[in-house]
């Protein structure tokens, strides 16, 4: 029987807002405002505040088509099961119906108010991660988060295109800094939860490639990590702000990177590792995007001069 054909408990507001994956989404939002924030010329405050908004309700509608599709899986993991779907706090259409609604709308006051490429890029977004991560590439490929993870790298693309109108290097190379940094942030978390993928069938590496062979992907993606999130400052479309920033947070993933990719066992300590280097992923790409505005600000107020 299907895990969501139980009996119905009341949904609330709480449940729907849990279906957008706020705590995830926020560092989402994040990259999209600094993006924003750092891209050359201006945006009217009431623009850049509806770009903002529309990339936000654009990430909480494709979360939430997540979740209406892998209802059932979510029931299967441990990690997943509290959901309003799986717990049986929400029927499957409106799950759907709110994720398609929050999409669309998101998508046409974008294209309406800010502009149609940005409008475009986040309709893209949605449709990666929606359809082509969810539905597609997941249940199919342990490279499912190398090609999906292009998904969660629009956000500051589509900010910095919401100010200028039209796609250079930086954002691309914002753009390459989280494809890049996708592979660890979501591998090191796998290593710990890998028996809840196991159990639901997801073919995710540490499920299919084994653990040893994970921890030299990790440091591979790691280490390629370092070069691109360099490159802003390398080719002068940053100042040093940025630069020893990016250079200081790039070593220290690459280091906690290094601690898990030669290790040989997990077990004994609980993947102590691998929670650490998730957890640093964060931090990281938090602190880089926040040096990026304020390296934009101070070269903008002549601080350093
Ligand atoms: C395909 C790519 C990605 C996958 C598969 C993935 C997967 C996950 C998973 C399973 C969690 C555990 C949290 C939960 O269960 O709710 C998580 C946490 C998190 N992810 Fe990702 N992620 C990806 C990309 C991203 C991107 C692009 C961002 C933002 C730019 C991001 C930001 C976060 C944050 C902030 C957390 C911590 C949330 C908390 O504190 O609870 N992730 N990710
Ligand atoms: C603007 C826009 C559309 C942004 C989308 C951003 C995006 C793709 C973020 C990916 C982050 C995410 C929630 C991964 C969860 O993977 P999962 O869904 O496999 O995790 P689960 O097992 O927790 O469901």
């Amino acid at each position: 029987m299907s895990a969501t054909a139980s009996l119905q408990l009341p949904t609330d507001w709480r449940d729907f807002y849990s279906l957008t994956k706020p705590r995830v989404m926020s560092l989402v939002i994040f990259t999209g405002l600094c993006g924003l924030l750092a891209a050359p010329g201006t945006i009217h405050p009431v623009l850049g505040f509806t770009a903002i908004l529309c990339i936000a309700v654009g990430a909480g509608g494709a979360a939430a088509l997540n979740q209406w599709w892998e209802a059932d899986l979510d029931a299967g993991m441990k990690r997943t099961a509290a959901r309003p779907l799986p717990a049986g706090r929400m029927d499957r259409t409106s799950a759907r119906d709110f994720g398609v609604g929050l999409s669309v709308a998101s998508v046409l006051v974008m294209g309406l108010a800010v502009g149609w490429l940005a409008g475009l890029l986040l309709a893209v977004s949605i449709v990666y991660y929606a359809v082509v991560y969810t539905i597609w590439l997941k249940p199919r490929t342990p490279q499912n988060i190398v090609i999906g993870g292009g998904a969660g790298a629009f956000p500051p693309l589509i900010g910095w295109v919401a100010v200028t109108g039209h796609i250079t290097a930086m954002p691309l190379l914002l753009f390459a800094i989280i494809f890049m940094w996708t592979p660890p942030h979501f591998w090191a978390l796998a290593m710990f939860v890998k028996s809840d993928y196991a159990k639901v069938g997801i073919p995710m590496m540490p499920v299919v490639a084994g653990e040893q062979s994970t921890r030299r992907q990790i440091l591979i993606y790691a280490a390629l990590l370092v070069p691109v999130a360099l490159a802003p400052w390398l080719i002068g479309g940053t100042g040093a702000i940025y630069g020893i920033s990016a250079l200081v947070l790039s070593l220290a993933f690459l280091a906690l990177s290094v601690k898990v990719g030669l290790r040989r066992t997990g077990a004994a300590d609980r993947m102590k590792p691998e929670k650490r280097l998730f957890a640093f992923s964060v931090v990281y790409l938090f602190t880089l995007f926040a040096a990026l505005v304020v390296d934009h600000q101070a070269s903008l107020q002549g601080w350093l001069q």
